[in-house]
């Protein structure tokens, strides 16, 4: 049995970086930037208004004083003429400063009569205007390669004047539930079978992730059908396996998989839930043979999977995912395997997050792993740990991008 540390180490030193591709603006949300989008031009591309008003310059635009309006520039229309002593040039938001002119009187400041302004408070030079490249300058690297492209990140894009965006391709992913029990959702469950909930749940979790999951034909508990399975892959760059990775008389994944060519790296793993987790090769596709327990097979994907898409498409993250709050309760000295502990998440009026796990953490549980907000990691041997003790968690939670 080798540590979950060891366990990531060894998936991650096997996994290459996939190919690219060209999106457009519309499809990139998600996915991971391959190379650093560069700005077709400046933004703004020339000085501009931040208010509606007059373009003046600030040494006529003294308090009490009267100007002229030589003309109106409206935005998209920009307009010949200059600001000269005495005069201005009625503008309005994101119009471009004509030349001459310094700064921007807003209406507000100003009374009207005809072509003339009187103005009531004066201006400092450079008021209201935007200058050119204030937000960015052409050439400037506006997205580094392996970001997730957030929707700010699209706009950034689009304001660069790219409509175009090189991303890694989207790794997919083949899932393939095993088991005699097993019946799809909506099916009429016959006695004894159980309704294969791990494959959805997966799925979504890679979609999310940005990968194209593809859900398999249920493999029965025979290596005829598991062999029949793996033989007819096709292009894949990962292969799940749900189920059947224990020692029972119908745990038969590895060695049906083997005889299709699998070479297995490594086999069970100091993890609770996850204690049988395998990984191995078919040929060149990576293959992570993931616990029939659903609760398993989650935070599985959740500690293995998720780093292996992130591997294969580049991605950079800022930190390892976890962070620390405090324990709603006592929890016992663990042992030898790295816990995972399905707890709710409440935020104290001091700002820390009070993570309370669940009384029971049985990894065939998909209610209390839909209730979770977190995991609450306990590392191998960690001594029993009071209420109120700082811990660490791996936080479920939904992002704004
Ligand atoms: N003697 C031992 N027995 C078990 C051990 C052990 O070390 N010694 N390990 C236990 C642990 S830990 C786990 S986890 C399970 C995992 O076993 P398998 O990977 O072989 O999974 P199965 O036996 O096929 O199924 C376990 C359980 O999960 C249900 N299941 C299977 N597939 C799905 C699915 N797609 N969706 C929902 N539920 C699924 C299946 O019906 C079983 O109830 O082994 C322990 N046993
Ligand atoms: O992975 Mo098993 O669920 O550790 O119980």
């Amino acid at each position: 049995m080798i540590e979950v540390s060891e366990a990531l180490t060894r998936i991650l030193s096997t996994i290459a970086p996939l190919g690219i591709e060209t999106v457009s603006l519309m499809d990139a949300t998600g996915r991971i930037c391959a190379a650093p989008v560069l700005a077709r031009l400046s933004n703004p591309p020339a000085a501009v208004s931040a208010m509606d008003g007059y373009a003046v310059r600030a040494a006529d635009a003294t308090t009490g004083a009267t100007l002229r309006v030589i003309g109106e520039a409206p935005a998209g229309h920009p307009s010949d003429l200059s600001v000269t002593d005495g005069t201005c040039l009625r503008i309005f938001t994101g119009s471009a400063i004509p030349a001459g002119a310094d700064s921007v009187l807003i209406q507000e400041n100003t009374t009207r009569e005809g072509e003339r302004i009187t103005v009531t408070e004066g201006v400092t030079a450079g008021r209201f205007i935007r200058p050119q490249g204030l937000d960015f300058a052409k050439g400037q690297s506006l997205v580094p390669a392996g970001r997730r492209l957030s929707a700010r990140d699209i706009g950034l894009a689009a304001a660069g004047n790219c409509p175009w965006l090189t991303v890694r391709r989207r790794p997919r992913v083949a899932i393939l539930s095993t088991g005699d029990e097993i019946v799809l959702p909506g099916e009429a469950p016959p006695p004894g079978s159980i309704v294969g909930s791990a494959a959805f749940m997966l799925a979504a979790l890679l979609r999310r992730a940005g990968a194209e999951p593809v859900i398999l034909p249920v493999a029965r508990d025979t290596p005829a059908s598991l062999r029949e399975a793996a033989s007819g892959l096709g292009a894949i760059d990962l292969l799940l396996t749900i189920g059947g990775a224990s020692v029972g008389d119908y745990d038969l994944v590895k060695s049906a998989l083997g005889e299709e060519g699998l070479v297995t790296d490594f086999w069970k793993i100091a993890m609770r839930p996850g204690k049988p987790l395998m990984f191995g090769h078919l040929g060149a596709t990576p293959v992570i043979g993931l616990p029939g327990n659903p609760v398993a097979a989650f935070v599985c994907s959740v500690v293995f999977v998720l780093p292996a898409l992130r591997a294969m498409t580049g991605e950079t993250v800022s930190d390892d995912g976890t962070e620390p709050a405090v324990l709603g309760c006592d929890v016992p000295a663990n042992d030898h395997r790295f816990d995972h502990l399905r707890a709710t998440l409440v935020r104290q009026p001091d700002g820390t997050l009070r993570a309370t796990p669940f009384a029971r953490q049985d990894s065939s549980m998909m209610a209390p792993l839909a209730a979770c907000d977190a995991l609450v990691l306990r590392e191998p041997h960690a001594a029993a740990a009071q209420k109120g003790e700082v811990c660490r968690i791996i936080r479920f939670a939904t992002f704004v991008d």
